[in-house]
């Protein structure tokens, strides 16, 4: 006898074990609903760019566009109205600012830079992440400092995220975010913040970044590198889950106070594993290759957009996400929230 045949002589209508009786009408359903969606869980990325004054529409990404510096506090007051409390900041750079070793990361008066004091100014109480790594910096498009053979050199790339990081503490960001899959990254960045005095600037380390197909449209909107740009020396496989497992802990034993799974919806199971396996919370990131997917199912009436993109949300929750990174964050405050 298994557990659920309680009573394994009753014909089947007749058995008085109903779990059905949970899912009756909306109330009691909303009763024992065992996750929800709340604003608190999400963090809205944010591309700004240098010039212009108006919204730059991204194609690749429909609904989601660039903020002008300029209009950065307009935008940052409507985003803070609709409820979200949380932003992760992207640049986009002027190719005539990028190089083969990313040092515009690091210019104390970069886009960023002066992204962070100014939203800060204005609204101190707005989390801002900040993501830590060269992709919108480099020429070439990728993470880190390249050699002669296009490899990504680690220990010489972690010295310069150090300096990137630390320039984003300065300006007083809440969380540097490296992303760049580097070893010994995070250590090195905790040393280098405490030893200038930045205790309090936390860390979220993307620790299960995958090389994934998914980050297509991101890579335009950015206008960084190519759509398929090889990142397989760094990122992980998307094969493997106990090597995710080993980087978040590793991660973690190296400072790291939140951890990151990125994509979001292919890799739950990843999500699952490491909230199991750690005690620190962790952060999904539904990357753009998913919002598109979602975006244009909709827009060619193939799927209900609120009805997916709450599914797509809750299931990242009940894996056991606690944050939530989302190209969606403000659609969502404004059609189900
Ligand atoms: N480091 C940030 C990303 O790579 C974002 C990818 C995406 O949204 O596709
Ligand atoms: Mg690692």
């Amino acid at each position: 006898m298994n557990r659920f045949q309680v009573f394994p002589d009753l014909p089947i209508g007749n058995n008085h074990i109903r779990p059905r009786r949970l899912r009756i009408n909306e109330n009691i359903r909303s009763l024992v609903q065992e996750n929800k969606l709340q604003k608190t869980d999400l963090i809205l990325p944010l591309f700004i760019s240098e010039k212009g004054t108006k919204r730059f529409d991204i194609e690749s990404l429909p609904g989601v566009y660039r903020t002008p510096y300029d209009d950065l506090i307009n935008e940052i007051d409507g985003i803070k109205k609709l409820g979200i409390h949380a932003i992760m900041l992207f640049p986009v750079i002027d190719i005539s600012r990028k190089d083969l070793l990313g040092t515009e990361a690091y210019n104390p008066d970069g886009l960023i830079q002066n992204s962070i004091r100014k939203i800060k100014e204005t609204f101190p109480d707005m989390i801002i992440f900040v993501d830590v790594a060269l992709d919108p910096y480099t020429t070439h498009g990728h993470d880190g400092i390249i050699n002669e053979k296009g490899y990504v050199l680690n220990d010489e790339t972690v010295e310069v995220l150090c300096k990137q990081s630390l320039s984003y503490a300065a300006c007083g960001v809440d969380f540097v975010c490296p992303s760049d899959m580097m070893d010994g990254r995070i250590a090195a960045i905790r040393t280098t913040l405490d030893t200038e005095g930045y205790t309090g600037t936390g860390i979220l380390a993307y620790s299960a970044k995958y090389a994934s197909a998914f980050y297509g449209p991101f890579r335009e909107a950015i206008s960084s590198g190519a759509r398929s740009l090889d990142k397989k020396t760094y990122q992980l496989n998307p094969a493997n889950s106990r090597e995710a497992v080993r980087e978040a802990i590793l991660d973690i034993q190296e400072g790291a106070d939140m951890v990151m799974v990125k994509p979001g919806l292919p890799y739950l199971d990843i999500v699952t594993r490491i909230k199991s396996e750690s005690e620190v919370p962790v952060v999904i990131y539904q990357v753009s290759g998913e919002y598109a997917m979602l975006k244009c199912a909709a827009q060619n009436n193939l799927i209900d957009e609120k009805a997916a993109v709450l599914e797509s949300l809750l299931s990242m929750k009940r894996a056991g996400a606690d944050l939530i990174v989302t190209y969606y964050a403000k659609w969502i405050c404004e059609n189900i929230l």
